[in-house]
Parts: structure tokens; sequence; C-alpha cells
């Protein structure tokens, strides 16, 4: 599986950094980090399988397969070592690549995602309706749970866009990935340092989880942005870009 991606920065200054999108998102929903992480050092942002510009095989797929994904897409560049920041879906494939390939792990960022999804239920019934009736079916009920009540009306429309954009074999086959991962046993083998980054107010990956993270994976911090939800890397990019940047400069 060879995986569509951005590829952009220098090519000789610090460790690359590899951006991994949550379910329903496209590389641009790294748009407002890229440019300016993208100054200092190399970064490859890649769709996931199912998604954008990516191969949709048929599903059901697994974080594992994910994972391992990411990993041959790096090995075509010519990418060994990397940074690797992962929101959600692209939080748990991150663990999953320090946890299958710690070798090529530099140094984790682990934004509002989680060890064990809750709400399990739920990404099996999306993944029925979006094979059924489409991606776009979903898509409103989603960015209630990305960004907060008060978020720019225009940004929440173009991210519905996006989602509803989305292969249905490829968002449905995601949502089973979701529901077959589980880290919980696994966080204390995690040795990249790991910044843990939570949105106040994410219904769907609350802090809580983040804390699960912060807490089994060996001296990983947390971080909790204000006024956000799920998506809190598009909705508070003057907060999270910030804390990306600074994690990368202490950790590779
Ligand atoms: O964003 C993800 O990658 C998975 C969690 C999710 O789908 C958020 C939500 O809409 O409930």
């Amino acid at each position: 599986m060879r995986l569509h991606l951005t590829d952009e920065g220098p090519r000789d200054s610090g460790t690359p950094l590899v951006l991994l999108c949550s379910l329903g998102s496209t590389v641009d929903m790294w748009a407002p980090q890229r440019e300016e992480l993208a100054r200092e050092r190399r970064v490859v942002t890649m769709d996931t399988r199912g998604h954008g510009g990516s191969p949709v095989p048929a599903g059901p797929y697994t974080v594992a397969e994910l994972a391992d994904d990411v990993v041959e897409t790096l090995d075509d560049l010519g990418i060994g070592r990397a940074a690797f920041a992962g929101l959600s879906l692209g939080g748990a494939m991150s663990q999953a690549i320090a946890l299958r390939a710690p070798d090529r792990v530099v140094s984790l960022a682990l934004l509002c995602t989680a060890a064990r999804f809750g709400n399990l239920a739920t990404f099996s019934d999306r993944a029925v309706k979006a094979r059924a009736e489409g991606v776009e079916a979903i898509a409103a009920g989603v960015v209630t749970r990305w960004f907060t009540a008060d978020a720019d009306e225009d940004m929440v429309a173009r991210m519905q866009a996006m989602i509803a954009a989305t292969p249905p074999e490829g968002y449905a086959s995601c949502c089973e990935a979701i529901v077959g991962w589980d880290s919980r046993a696994d966080l204390g083998r995690i040795s990249a340092p790991t910044l843990v980054i939570s949105g106040a107010e994410d219904p769907a990956t609350p802090p809580a989880d983040g804390e699960v993270l912060a807490d089994g994976i060996p001296g990983a911090r947390l971080e909790v942005v204000p006024d956000a939800a799920h998506l809190a890397s598009y909705q508070r990019p003057d907060v999270v870009t910030g804390l990306l940047a600074e994690h990368l400069k202490a950790s590779s």
C-alpha cells in the first residue's frame, strides 16, 4: 500500500515529521500546521487508507494495517526515523507504529485520541450507515463533535464537506479499525518521548482518554487545550501548533 501524501519543507534539517489524520479527514486537516512546521523540517502528511487520494481496498481494516501502510510509504520515500503526530484515528496509528516499529519513532504527539475509544457501538452504526447511505449522511453529526458550538460557520461547513467526500468503504472500514483498537495493555512499552494533547470540550475522546495515555506511556505529558472539541488542532492552531513545535524541538 502506497499512500497519497504531501511532502514539504527542507530535506536537510532536523528529524522529518509525519502527520496522520482523523477518521473522515484528508491531508487538508493539517493545513493550519503544515506551513509553519515545514519551515524547520521536512513534513510529510498522509491520507489514511480509504481516504482522500489513497487507495480504497475493501475492508474491514485494522489499525495495525493502517500503521504498516504508513511505514511502507516512508520506506518508499527513503525516510527511516521520524517524529509522528496523529489525531484520533491518526493517534491510534501513531501508537501502533511506536509499538510495531519503535526504531522508526523519534517522538510522538498524540492528539485527541485514545488507547481504547469510547462509544464503540456508534462506530459500528456509522460503518453500516456509511455503506448504506454514504458518508454525507453522517457528516453533519460528526462536525458537532469536532468543533465547539461557537466555531466559525464557514470553517465547519468546509470540514463537513471534506468528511462527506470520504469514500464510504474507506470510512466504514476505518470505523471498524477503531472498534478493534485497544492499546491499554501495551502503553508501558512505548519508549518515544510523548506529548498528549486533548480538547477540553472533546465529546469523542475527552481529556480522560488523554489522561489514560499520559499515565500509561512512560514520561508522557498531557496538555488540555481550552475552547476546543475533537479537532483541536484545526480550531485552536494558535495553541496546538506551538505545543507541537516546542515538543519537536525538545525531543527531535
Ligand atoms: O476522529 C476520529 O478519527 C475518530 C473519532 C471520531 O470519529 C470522532 C467523532 O466523530 O465522534
